[in-house]
């Protein structure tokens, strides 16, 4: 095995051959698809004349257009309906597993193909979606792809692409209670700028990710993103072992340990070369809130919004359009902002220990008047597991609604929607202008525990004062 990072490792193992344009062919061993970003490449290749190359490499969800009340077929929305079948018809056509409503196993891509153990360290994983990076929380080099890569990987099993640098990340300490994995990506992003990874990939490294369960790493590894970087890993070691042990498509056996060594020969060796490293101290790390329009502008909780001046030059005219975006003003408190909508769920923070996490807060409290609250699990899995633990009448009895799952107001492609200029505390990981279903809503990127703190107090609310 040669030496380096696993990211070099990974991408020469899976080097098909260097294209004319000096661009790597990569195998890609494991494709993601879903509603939104597949018909169309299916319909690229029905006009090739081309067939799905390897169909049993390829696995299909659906997430976004999913109503998370009313989920009758036909749906009531007629493109929802229609991606649907589309989806339903590929995959049927080409002898692809399509994970359906109501099967078990439907649910958030990037919640699913983790608990359903597909992804393992050591694989690439494309899908037509951005927040592919969540895979790398498995040590997997895993990108989102557009349609016409969704296209390539289908007819090729290969993708053209250019290799990434690679900047380690590190985080060393423990959190203070009250400070979560979202709370660490969101300050990651918040330091190093929303454009700070573009032609990076980020390793996370150092004993804060290393205390970390598989779920913590997945919100982590989910907003590399958010970063600009393409995609994020952490390195295999105990606790993905542990966590991938037994799951449907893990190896067993002499397979399972045959796995490991190999896994282990892949991580990021200790002497490394990086393009580049950082390294944040855990104890530094406040809840973190945004409060503008995008994933980068945020503030620990007991800080200001800043004003324009406090600002790196290059992030001052979208600080700007954030204040007004936002109505906001610089110098005001986040705490106290008064909340209509939230939300907990998503690729990014709807997994079962954010549904605890939420939980805890919610417990023997009540939504505030006037506020809507949700929690839409992740995955039928995740939905499932928490209402055996009872988490579901927990969140019940505290005024919160218990929905189906899908991707559902992170980005409203479903009927759940702001309305007007409504507030939202949010659980996910996009805060751009109209995210949120509505034009001119206004959404706040926090950690679920947060959120839950938001939804009982009706206001931007320290976490920290309601634990215990
Ligand atoms: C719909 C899909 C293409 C999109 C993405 O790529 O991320 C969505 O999942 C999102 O989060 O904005
Ligand atoms: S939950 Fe949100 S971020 Fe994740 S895939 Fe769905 S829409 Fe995209």
């Amino acid at each position: 095995m040669s030496k380096g990072t696993l990211f070099d490792k990974v991408w020469d193992l899976h080097t098909v051959g260097t294209l004319p344009s000096g661009q790597t062919q990569l195998l890609i061993g494991l494709h993601l698809i879903h509603e939104v970003t597949s018909p169309q490449a299916f319909a690229m290749l029905r006009e090739r004349g081309l067939k799905v190359l390897f169909p049993e490499r390829t696995v299909a969800t659906v997430d976004h257009i999913v109503p998370t009340t009313n989920q009758a077929r036909p749906f009531v929305d007629a493109l929802a309906e229609e991606m649907m079948q589309a989806l339903e018809q590929n995959c049927q056509k080409n002898g692809i597993t399509f994970h359906n409503i109501g099967s078990g196993n439907q649910g958030i891509v990037h919640v699913i193909a983790p608990e359903q153990g597909l992804t393992q360290p050591g694989m690439t994983i494309a899908c037509g979606d951005s927040h592919t990076s969540t895979h790398g929380a498995f040590g997997a080099i895993a990108f989102g792809i557009g349609t016409s890569q969704v296209r390539d990987v289908l007819a090729s099993q290969t993708l053209a692409l250019s290799k990434l640098k690679v900047r380690k990340i590190e985080v060393n300490g423990t959190l203070k209670p009250g400070v979560y994995a979202k709370d660490v990506i969101l300050h990651i992003i918040r330091t190093l700028g929303v454009k700070g990874g573009v032609g990076y990939a980020y390793e996370y490294a150092g004993t804060t990710f290393e205390q970390m369960n598989m779920e913590e790493r997945m919100t982590v590894c989910n907003m590399s993103i958010e970063g600009g970087a393409r995609c994020g890993y952490i390195n295999p070691d105990q606790v993905t072992y542990a966590y991938l042990k037994g799951r449907d498509f893990a190896p067993k056996g002499a397979d399972w340990d045959k796995a490991v060594a190999w896994w282990d020969s892949i991580k990021s060796d200790a002497d490394a070369e990086y393009d580049d490293v950082v390294v944040f101290d855990a104890a530094d790390i406040p809840p973190t809130v945004t409060w503008g329009i995008t994933p980068g502008q945020g503030i620990g909780i007991n800080q200001f919004v800043p004003s324009a001046e406090q600002l790196p030059e290059e992030d001052r005219q979208i600080a700007e359009e954030a204040y007004v975006y936002m109505d906001l003003t610089p110098g005001q408190p986040i705490l106290g902002t008064k909340v209509d909508v939230c939300f907990i769920g998503s690729c990014t923070n709807g997994r079962i220990s954010d549904l605890r996490e939420a939980a805890k807060v919610a417990k023997g409290r009540h939504v505030a008047q006037g506020v809507k609250a949700f929690v839409v699990p992740g995955s039928e899995r995740v939905k499932q597991q928490a209402e055996a633990e009872g988490l579901d009448k927990i969140f019940q009895a505290a005024g919160f609604e218990w929905r189906e799952p899908g991707c559902s107001m992170c980005l409203a492609m479903n009927p759940d929607k702001l309305q007007g200029r409504q507030l939202s505390a949010s659980s996910s990981n996009r805060n751009f202008k109209g995210r949120q279903g509505s034009a001119s809503g206004r959404t706040l990127l926090m950690s679920p525990a947060m959120v839950a703190a938001a939804a009982v107090k009706g206001e931007v609310f320290d976490v920290r004062e309601l634990l215990n």
